[in-house]
């Protein structure tokens, strides 16, 4: 499989619909944001890349285009019939990664201001699951604090009249800024100190709620080096080299975090967390994941991302 990045295989049924390009430009002539624009897209399940794409490619191409001045938005045409060139990508060179101190065997870790359990490792892909990295108090704070902001998004997505953009979403999602807020600040320097990485280099946390059925398909964190987009993802601190992913919940079955090429199922039990590492952005790292189907009850996540350098 194709390398790709936070959800790939989602990312190749999100197809840019002329709808939605028409929903982006109107977006964009009612004087939102695009940082707002792209947020909105990423809670209704737009991959990253793929709605960054779709927002730089629309606005590019409106812009370019005689009716960029009219008032009311305009019909753009169905596809783009640019073709960027692709050339040979060589295999990356393996890059610093954070990782916990587990030199011998610790069957416990100080992380600044929690002790937190070491409960499973593997080498090949770099997986360790901890016990405890929360507390219930926290899950249920950043629950409380994420699900109005979840609400908020959809209706902004829904303001598209189509059906498009809802489609392909399994679950909703928000972000939280860096250091947002007391409890963010507390958990990001927790992470930043049990996997000896600076906190400057992480992604807002990002929440994910998934209902009964709904998954996140299997995919790779880092970013496609051969996408045309990933260059301006990149200049954000460059590459995703680990994640954490944390339980705010314990749903009743299914919902776990699989890792296909090794076999292996975390199951999710509220506090509990599984790291993960990426030297390089290629498959060989064996790092495709994703989150099986929620057979029953739902499902909470907060998910890390760390970047290369000071994600700005
Ligand atoms: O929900 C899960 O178990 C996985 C989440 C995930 O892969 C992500 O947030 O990138
Ligand atoms: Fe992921």
């Amino acid at each position: 499989m194709a390398a790709s990045t936070s959800t790939g295989q989602q990312s190749a049924q999100q197809a840019v619909t002329p709808q939605l390009r028409q929903w982006i430009i109107a977006q964009a002539q009612a004087g939102c944001r695009p940082e707002d624009v792209l947020a909105a897209m990423q809670a209704a399940g737009w991959n990253e890349d793929v709605a960054i794409r779709a927002l730089e490619d629309t606005l590019a191409q409106h812009l370019a285009s005689p009716s960029a001045a009219a008032p009311a938005p305009t019909p753009v045409a169905p596809a783009r019939t640019t073709q960027v060139a692709r050339r040979a990508e060589p295999e990356p060179q393996a890059t610093a990664v954070p990782e916990p101190s587990l030199a011998g065997e610790p069957t416990v870790l100080w992380a600044g201001d929690r002790q937190v359990q070491v409960l499973m490792t593997s080498k090949l892909p770099r997986v360790v699951v901890f016990g405890g990295f929360l507390s219930d108090e926290e899950c249920d704070q950043l629950v409380a604090l994420a699900s109005p902001r979840m609400a908020r998004s959809e209706t902004v997505v829904n303001l598209t009249g189509g059906s498009e953009v809802n489609d392909v979403r399994t679950s909703d999602g928000m972000f939280f800024q860096r250091a947002e807020n007391e409890l963010c600040d507390r958990i990001e320097r927790r992470i930043a100190t049990l996997v000896n990485w600076p906190v400057e280099n992480g992604e807002g946390l990002q929440v994910l709620h998934y209902r009964p059925g709904a998954q996140y398909e299997p995919h790779y964190d880092y970013f496609d080096p051969s996408h045309p987009g990933t260059a301006t993802i990149l200049a954000r601190g460059g590459q995703r080299v680990g994640t954490l992913v944390m339980y705010l919940n314990t749903p009743e079955a299914g919902g776990g975090t699989t890792f296909p090429d090794a076999g292996l199922y975390v199951a999710p039990r509220k506090g509990n967390a599984v790291f993960f590492s990426y030297d390089r952005p290629h498959s060989a790292t064996r790092t495709l994941h994703g989150g099986a189907p929620v057979i029953a009850g739902e499902k909470w996540v907060a998910t890390k991302w760390m970047r290369q350098g000071e994600f700005i």
